[in-house]
């Protein structure tokens, strides 16, 4: 039962935000022109005409079933005449009416979904990316395992199965209410055999004992399926993810001769997949049995109810075919159950992938600096805010690993505006965490960071250039112009910016689509960051071994070429090669206080 409470609220609080937001878009209403509406009034209004139609659906169906009494009644009578008018006009009729509606009643479901769906995966992707979210769910390492997934999905499985659903719950309903009262009337004309003692509602009841008892069996029998449904998700996931994960590093696999490893790796993820399948199927075995077993009877139990008034003349035919039409109509929607039990299965789990989804966003979106909560135990806040002058002034900064242990101390570092600072020291010393805290990505740890200030007394612009620069994967002018729009810069400029990085090769393949980390080296990858750095001209340009892959010469003359291009730029850089001492002006040692602790100090001359 608290199950039950728990999955409604879930479903409530992943359903309500598009009903309830006042965002504008576009209606397109034929025959009115387009107009702008709140995104609720159009979900609402959706959701009442489809709603109206479900109805009028129910209402038919119950004309429907006099039409057929009275026509099982000419059938018996041998009444021609009436057999042909009563096909003719009235089951013609509502025949043509029903399936006009059913169609128009598909579209608008089909739009509402697409609408729906547009604006729930632009909420979700917003989340995601907003404040670093994905970034920090990483950091994090727990709450929602593949998230693509999620956005791409399960918001769609979400929305089909909630209309789904809710439509077939309101159908069953409104059936099982008004053919309730059909069965209900019908049930008059029925007395004990051989007494004149009448039981109010007979065939109802029958319908109700029936319908109960048969769903509760499926519920028994069906309920470890919600579980397997949501782990074959998983690891259907899991082994995509592999998948494409082999397709990313090819070639380091290739080179270290990694396909046996893989091949297990793989094998083994699908192994998951058919075992869990495995198990669905021997569940869904024993549901079929259950579901089909209940088909068949549910056919012919009303015949069986009624048989003896029919055969002792007491109803007419047309009364039997409309008592068993209403019957089956009674029990199939109390058992509305029965035959969406592997939907809601399917669609609990996916409920619960959306609802860790949203919580492991809202969790990494809790730990950001600009974020509003406080609550995560590991995070103190690092304050980074703009100073009062144009240099970047550190003070009291502790930087905590994701578990709370501390890896660097820094109480006063101050690096002021045109200088060129290298950052060296031990592997694993938190050189790399550093900058990750400069550029207030890292949120574990507290202390101070006054970020610098341009010459106009604005905030300074600052880049970082990382050892693996991201190459989206399309045109390369897109490659070099990120995270800018691919139109932001002339080709010209492009073409100097590729050429003074020593990319001349590349100045005539702006427009080609790769995917472009694969197929250039790493020192190529590493020369285009520094192309899209002399295109931003930042104020201060920090690079984390952006040149550990080119040779000491083409290193020293990428520095030349910063300083002689971006001469008003403040350079910081991370680096293991004695050779960079000689192209910065100041050098800063991580140095080890013991206990794995770092702290930064100016190199001793
Ligand atoms: N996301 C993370 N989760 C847990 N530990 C992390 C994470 N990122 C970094 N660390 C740990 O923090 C420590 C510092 O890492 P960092 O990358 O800052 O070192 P570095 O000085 O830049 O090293 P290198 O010179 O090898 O690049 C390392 O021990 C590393 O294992």
């Amino acid at each position: 039962m608290h199950g039950l409470k728990q999955a409604l609220a879930d479903i409530w609080r992943l359903t309500l935000p598009y009903f309830t937001s006042r965002e504008l878009t576009t209606a397109r209403i034929w025959p009115l022109p387009a107009f702008a509406v709140q995104q609720r009034v159009l979900a609402l209004i959706f959701a009442a005409v489809i709603i109206a139609i479900e109805f009028a659906l129910v209402a038919i169906n119950v004309r429907l079933s006099y039409f057929s009494r009275d026509w099982f009644n000419a059938i018996q009578n041998k009444d021609a005449a009436s057999f042909w008018s009563l096909l003719f006009t009235v089951f013609l009729f509502w025949a043509v009416i029903y399936i006009v509606a059913a169609i128009y009643q598909y579209a608008l479901k089909s739009y509402m979904r697409i609408r729906w769906r547009t604006w729930l995966t632009e909420r979700y992707v917003g989340q995601w990316l907003d404040h670093n979210a994905h970034y920090h769910m990483q950091l994090l390492g727990h709450g929602a395992d593949n998230p693509d997934q999620r956005i791409q999905q399960d918001i769609d499985s979400f929305i089909l199965r909630t209309m789904t659903l809710f439509l077939g719950l309101l159908s069953s309903v409104t059936t099982l209410a008004s053919f309730a009262v059909v069965l209900w009337q019908l049930s008059a004309a029925f007395t004990f055999p051989g007494t004149s003692v009448q039981v109010p509602g007979f065939l109802l009841w029958g319908a109700l004992i029936f319908a109960v008892l048969a769903t509760w069996i499926t519920h028994k029998v069906g309920k470890p399926l919600i579980r397997l449904n949501f782990e074959q998700e998983k690891y259907e996931a899991d082994f995509r993810f592999s998948l494409a994960r082999l397709r990313e590093y090819g070639e380091q696999v290739a080179l270290i001769g990694g396909a046996p490893a893989e091949k297990q790796h793989l094998s083994g993820r699908f192994g998951a997949v058919i075992g869990n399948f495995l198990a669905i199927v021997s569940r869904t075995k024993k549901l079929t049995a259950v579901t089909a077993a209940y088909g068949q009877i549910a056919n012919v139990i009303p015949y069986v109810l009624v048989a003896p008034y029919y055969f002792a003349d007491k109803i007419t035919l047309g009364g039997m075919q409309q008592t068993a039409s209403a019957f089956g109509r009674v029990s199939d929607s109390l058992s509305f159950f029965i035959s969406a039990y592997s939907t809601i299965a399917d669609y609990k789990a996916v409920v619960d992938r959306l609802t860790t989804f949203t919580g492991s966003v809202d969790a990494a979106r809790a730990l950001d600096s600009q974020g509003q909560d406080e609550s995560h135990a590991l995070v103190t806040r690092i304050a980074r805010a703009e100073g009062a002058d144009g240099a970047l002034h550190i003070a009291g900064l502790a930087l905590n690993l994701p578990d709370g242990t501390q890896i660097v101390r820094v109480q006063e570092l101050t690096f002021r505006p045109g200088e060129t600072a290298l950052l060296t020291g031990p592997s694993g010393s938190g050189k790399s965490t550093l900058f990750r805290a400069i550029a207030g990505i890292w949120p574990f740890g507290h202390g101070a960071i006054a970020l610098p200030q341009d010459e106009k007394g604005g905030p300074a612009s600052l880049l970082l250039l990382p050892q693996r620069p991201y190459l989206p994967i399309g045109p390369l002018r897109e490659a070099v112009s990120y995270p800018s729009a691919a139109d932001t810069w002339s080709d010209q400029e492009l073409r100097r910016a590729l050429e003074a990085a020593q990319l001349g090769h590349l100045v005539n393949r702006l427009d080609e689509d790769r995917h472009w980390s694969q197929s250039l080296s790493l020192g190529e990858q590493q020369r285009l960051a520094i192309a899209r750095a002399l295109l931003a001209r930042p104020d201060w340009l920090f690079l984390d071994e952006a040149t550990s892959a080119m040779d000491e010469g083409l290193e020293a003359s990428i520095y030349k070429l910063l300083a002689r291009e971006l001469p008003r730029t403040t350079l910081v850089s991370i680096g293991h090669r004695s050779t960079l001492h000689a192209l910065h002006g100041r050098v800063i040692d991580m140095v080890s206080t013991g206990n794995r602790l770092f702290e930064p100090r100016d190199h001793a001359a």
